[in-house]
């Protein structure tokens, strides 16, 4: 079995092999007790939030983690509903709650589920508090006798209610009534499901809304390959309907966001991060830092630009971009994966109030989607294509010997490019003669090998791609 380890956000195994019951009952008092230790503040209840999303037993999962919790001395408040991940965190700092334990394994397979620790602030504990979970767990301390009290909750109407207040509701609202937008969504079977027609309470054309704990034989990952479906249905309504339609894509627990167009173009985050900076800066006069990983877009800085607005990079993993939150004034944070969060709600990245932030953007504007991107393009006089493959790693010597060759070999010349910069932050960024870049890292969720590049055109990013799986299989 493997040994209980937190990963970029949480604890994740498979069901019934390392993702046990006992397991459950053993992390979730010790998660509690470490949230008590580092997080509480004077103000605190010193309750603990137990959340879950629509995974094969969770909602089991997450009583046994709730009743462990509450035979370790604390109160509880279980959810009576699954939800998306960031409503356990806005609960949590709402309820002035120590945290939140939620049951989620995001956008894997449907044979994980996982364990995500969110402090009281509203998102996820820094790497110092959960390798203090895990050195409990070796030697797990005496738990208290006497048990707290456990209650239910519905995350729901606080959560859309906040959602609903941040943007003009009713200017959206009256953009779908009157028929101008057309609003589809692909809840790839998570815990989005129903949420954006609870918040807009208008017409919402859901796909993949079922609970359907195999994924439907994929991954609820917000990725081409998985949304056929809602591909089909935009494709069947734009025939027969002259208007704007718009397609939003959540992930498993709704901390993931991609769209697709009016002409059923997908467009991952970094179309939208740009999208959203423009949106909050130019319609909403916000002001703040703008964060990108180090795999986002060149696109990024230049709207930062455009609009005066400070750019702070950083390496992959959105308890980076969490962190910065906490204390400098940010206006948004977003990463290649669809992971967007902003300075105006909760150091969590949360896909519904980004759908609602590209509603408005498109309901204001007047633009789909893909026309704000373009114009955005002409502003900025930058034109690129974007592209990412992952290959599998047959085992851990593979990844050694890769690393060996990165470090040992610099490599100078890329598809007969020169590399004129190697920029180390999180993994290798070859920035080339041309302009372009490439990116080789190791994935620090799955064993994979991430390519990732960024070019003038599609060709010359296949290019670059195809040159590095090359090199990675020789
Ligand atoms: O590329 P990876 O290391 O697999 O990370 C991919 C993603 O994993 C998790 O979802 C993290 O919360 C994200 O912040 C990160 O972007």
């Amino acid at each position: 079995m493997n040994p209980i380890k937190f990963g970029t956000d949480g604890w994740r195994g498979i069901i019934a092999d390392d993702f046990t019951f006992d397991r459950v009952a053993l992390v979730a008092p010790l998660a509690a007790q470490v949230l008590a230790q580092t997080g509480g503040s004077d103000g605190s209840s010193g309750t603990v939030i137990v959340g879950y999303d629509r995974r094969f037993l969770a909602e089991e999962f997450a009583k046994t983690a709730a009743v462990a919790v509450q035979n370790a001395g604390f109160d509880v408040l279980l959810s009576e509903s699954y939800a998306p991940t960031p409503a356990f965190s806005l609960a949590a700092k709402q309820l002035n709650a120590l945290g939140a334990i939620v049951l989620t394994a995001s956008h894997n397979p449907g044979a994980y589920l996982g364990l995500k620790v969110k402090g009281g602030f509203g998102g996820s504990v820094s790497p110092e508090v959960t390798q203090q979970i895990e050195a409990k767990l070796d030697n797990p301390a005496a738990l208290s006798a006497t048990p707290g009290k456990l209650e239910n909750f519905n995350p729901w109407p606080a959560y859309c209610k906040t959602l609903r207040e941040m943007v003009d509701i009713e200017a959206i609202k009256e953009a779908i009534a009157s028929g101008k937008i057309t609003v589809f969504v692909d809840v790839m079977h998570g815990a989005a499901a129903g949420g954006l027609a609870q918040i807009l309470e208008e017409t919402v054309h859901e796909v993949n809304s079922d609970r359907d704990p195999l994924f439907g034989g994929g991954a609820p990952e917000p990725l081409p390959r998985y949304l056929s479906q809602l591909f089909r249905v935009m494709r069947t309504h734009q025939r027969k309907s002259s208007g704007l339609s718009i397609g939003f894509v959540f992930d498993g627990d709704s901390d993931r966001i991609a769209a697709v167009d009016s002409s059923g173009n997908f467009l991952s985050s970094q179309i939208l991060v740009p999208i959203l900076i423009e949106h909050l800066a130019k319609r909403r006069g916000l002001a703040g830092e703008v964060i990108k990983t180090v795999s986002g877009s060149d696109i990024i800085p230049k709207i930062a630009k455009l609009y005066d607005l400070p750019l702070f990079e950083t390496p992959i993993g959105y308890k980076y971009i969490a962190d910065r939150m906490l204390t400098t004034q940010v206006l948004v944070g977003g990463e290649e994966s669809g992971g967007i969060g902003y300075g105006t709600h909760i150091p969590e990245r949360d896909a519904l109030l980004s759908a609602l932030y590209l509603l408005e953007a498109v309901v204001k504007s007047g633009e789909d989607l893909s026309e704000i991107y373009s114009r955005l393009q002409q502003e900025t006089s930058f034109t690129s294509a974007y592209d990412r493959i992952d290959l599998h790693l047959a085992n851990m010597e593979e990844r050694s010997r890769l690393l060996g060759l990165l470090e040992n070999q610099p490599l100078t010349e890329i598809a007969c490019k020169a590399v004129v910069d190697c920029n180390k932050v999180d993994g290798y960024k070859f920035r080339l003669a041309d302009g372009s870049w490439l990116l080789i890292r190791f994935s620090g969720t799955e064993p994979v090998l991430r390519l990732y590049s960024e070019a003038a055109t599609l060709k010359e990013v296949m290019q670059n791609l195809n040159w590095a799986k090359a090199w990675a299989h020789n």
